[in-house]
């Protein structure tokens, strides 16, 4: 589990939160605190006051992998297949099983067309998943997606699901404003004025009264089910 315990952190006051493993959605409106709390997540902000655990272990001793809006700030090699490859470079595997990972990892997410392009001359989108697929090949305990939704498009976020529950990252927490996104998600925590106002399971229907059905996650997963039986 990740626990979150009497955290004050930048705008955040979390008193006590949970998340199960699996794919969480956070939520809210502009200003939130959902990229504050994704720092919190991944230790790149420290709490004031309280203590964050991922099974256990401070964020600090855990593997974490960022992928954020506009990923090119963090990206490091010129080439797509490198910067795929780098986190492997120094975990004293072979050339051949390297190759093997981002290869693989890059027809898992259909981009392995970009293998051997250069990094910047590709599309928002397009270095999204660039920065997914290096995160995802680095094996992160927890996997942070800040926003990335909004450069992608329909099919890939369908895939994205896929993609995600087959890596065996234990844990991927992301942040969006779209409730057809939040579907994907096993459990859902909507963030107001840094507290949270809401956090529930998705895989369960409650009674939770979203206001209509286009902002209602469990309306979209709905759709996504009948798309995926190939319903209309
Ligand atoms: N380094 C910082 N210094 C001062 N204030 C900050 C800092 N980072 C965030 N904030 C403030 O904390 C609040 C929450 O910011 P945050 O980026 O977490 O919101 P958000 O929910 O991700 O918003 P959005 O949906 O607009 O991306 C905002 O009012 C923001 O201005």
């Amino acid at each position: 589990m990740i626990e979150i315990r009497s955290v004050r952190a930048g705008i955040l006051k979390i008193p006590s939160c949970t998340i199960h493993p699996g794919i969480c959605a956070i939520a809210g409106p502009n200003g939130a605190g959902k990229t504050t709390f994704l720092k919190l997540l991944s230790g790149i902000l420290p709490a004031k006051s309280g203590s964050v655990s991922i099974d256990g272990k401070e964020p600090s001793a855990c593997t974490i992998g960022w992928v954020g809006e506009y990923p090119d700030r963090n990206i490091l090699f010129p080439r797509v297949y490198d910067e795929l490859a780098s986190s492997l470079r120094f975990t004293w595997q072979s050339c051949e099983s390297s190759d093997l990972k981002v290869r693989k990892c890059a027809h898992d997410l259909g981009i392995t067309h970009l293998l051997d392009r250069d990094i910047h001359g590709l599309s928002g989108g397009e270095l999204i998943l660039v920065a997914f697929a290096a995160a995802c090949i680095a094996s992160p305990d927890l996997l942070i997606l800040d926003e990335t939704d909004s450069h992608l498009d329909e099919r890939f976020c369908h895939h994205l699901e896929e993609f995600i529950r087959s890596s065996g990252i234990r844990y991927v927490v992301f942040s969006t404003h779209r409730p057809e996104q939040m579907a994907i998600a096993d459990e859902m925590i909507r963030l107001v004025r840094g507290e949270v106002a809401e956090h529930l399971s998705l895989t369960e229907e409650s009674d939770y009264a979203f206001p209509d059905h286009l902002s209602n996650p469990w309306f979209w997963r709905k759709v996504q089910t009948e798309l995926s039986k190939g319903g209309t």
